[in-house]
């Protein structure tokens, strides 16, 4: 985890001293559960959370000696312990507790992630209900189209997250599983019984079949979508960063009155969170391949995938909620320069209505053939000798189109008149 990219509250759910009280909540659930079926004595569960101890340099001073982190906790976590100490770990193997604690951790950085999400989801949506009437060039392939609505760039990243919402919840649930059945995960030692009730108490859920550990698709899941969230904001950041280009200039990310843009050039106001942006999201997409590497492991397991969970879980999601949380800065405090959007509309001197004349052609009598060829001829001219395609038309079809005719052609309103449809969609928000 890089600090410079680690906010909080994620930041500290994934201190050492937060994983060893994971672990012993865990471990405690389980001794509940076995005083809970009359297995261990009554008061049981009371003295050991009252003995339980976590001393994370001890622990790490006793993992030096024994080279087994899990050992060195329940050394530390049993040493203030009496007869109750017989039932903690009892029946259960290491990875029990790490991947059973490992659900709690990336259910409640979920949790986080979530609630950010919809404060961003939020204010796409206010941004798009802003520009909904703004029109405004639409570019495939870089090059100008056609006008469209401002506000649709905001609706289109709203609806892509709001769809990486709903599978981020469905994730939450798939992992909201633990597993307590020993070693090879057949119950050798421990009974289903005890298991379901101490999972029952971490409002988890079993693994319906786990090996020693719980199987790594789901957690290759969720880090997918964490890529998939990552990727819808790099798109925005992407966007963001072409239309502040000085030749476009139609927005501008946030500056603050004290910043500066260059060691160099006084004059510059650089995207520089976009472009940090675009780079934490490569971060989190290699997470991505890196989380399904970890899906096939030797026959009841292999410990290869533990090495990269230590990186992955604590990166991936410090990573992602920083992300989300300077979105939503980069959205509240956009500068959208809303003369400079209109005014891009007409670079081209109206070469972008050029579909529209074609249609209206048609509809005049030509053939679709005939309107394209004697379009695109006027068009190429025009991209060549910066001429007027409004002229060129008005010159060249005056005997089948009419002044008023060739106005209403060229206007960027008429391209948001289904815009409403659209929104519509999104009218119980
Ligand atoms: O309950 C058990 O422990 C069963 C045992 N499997 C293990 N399960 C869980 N942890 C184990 C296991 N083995 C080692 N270790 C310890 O895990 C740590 C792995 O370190 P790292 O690769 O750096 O992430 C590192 O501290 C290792 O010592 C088995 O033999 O099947």
């Amino acid at each position: 985890m890089v600090e410079r990219y680690a906010l909080e509250p994620i930041k500290s759910l994934w201190s050492l001293e937060a994983q060893y009280k994971r672990w012993l909540k865990v471990e405690l659930a389980v001794v509940w559960a076995y005083e809970r079926l009359g297995i261990a004595p009554k008061g049981t569960y009371q003295q050991a959370i009252k003995n339980a101890y976590i001393d994370v340099e001890k622990i790490l001073d006793i993992e030096k000696e024994v080279d087994h982190d899990v050992i060195a906790f329940i050394k530390v976590a049993t040493s203030k312990m009496g007869k109750e100490a017989s039932f903690f770990h009892y029946g259960l193997t290491s990875s029990d507790v790490v991947d059973t604690a490992n659900s709690l951790a990336l259910i409640e950085a979920t949790n986080i992630i979530i609630s950010e999400m919809k404060n961003l989801l939020k204010l796409l949506f206010e941004k798009a209900l802003q520009y909904k009437k703004l029109p405004s060039i639409g570019r495939t392939h870089g090059v100008h189209a056609e006008p469209t609505s401002f506000g649709l760039k905001f609706l289109s990243w709203y609806s892509e997250l709001k769809r990486d919402l709903k599978r981020l919840i469905n994730a939450r649930e798939e992992i909201s599983v633990g597993k307590l059945s020993g070693a090879v995960g057949n119950y050798a030692h421990i009974s289903p019984l005890v298991e379901e009730l101490a999972l029952s108490k971490l409002s988890l859920k079993p693994t319906p079949v786990a090996t020693q550990v719980i199987p790594r698709d789901l957690h290759s899941n969720l880090i997918n979508i964490f890529g998939l969230i990552a990727s819808a904001i790099e798109r925005m950041a992407i966007e963001i960063r072409h239309l502040q280009k000085t030749e476009v200039l139609e927005v501008q990310e946030p500056f603050k009155k004290t910043q500066r843009g260059s060691s160099a050039m006084p004059h510059k106001k650089n995207p520089i969170l976009c472009e940090r942006l675009t780079g934490l999201s490569r971060i989190i997409r290699s997470y991505v391949h890196t989380a399904f590497e970890n899906i096939p492991l030797w026959h009841e397991r292999d410990i290869s995938h533990s090495s990269v969970e230590r990186f992955m879980f604590p990166d991936v999601t410090t990573t992602l909620h920083y992300m989300i949380v300077k979105a939503q800065h980069l959205i509240k405090n956009l500068v959208v320069f809303e003369d400079r959007v209109k005014r891009n509309i007409d670079t081209t001197k109206g070469l972008v209505y050029s579909q529209r004349v074609m249609l209206k052609l048609i509809e005049k009598g030509l053939t679709r053939e005939e309107a394209y060829k004697n379009v695109q001829k006027l068009a190429l001219k025009c991209w060549e000798t910066h001429s007027s395609f409004k002229n060129e038309i008005a010159k060249s079809f005056s005997h089948l189109l009419s002044k008023n005719e060739i106005e209403e052609l060229f206007s960027p309103d008429y391209y948001l008149k289904n815009i409403d449809a659209i929104y519509k969609r999104f009218e119980d928000e």
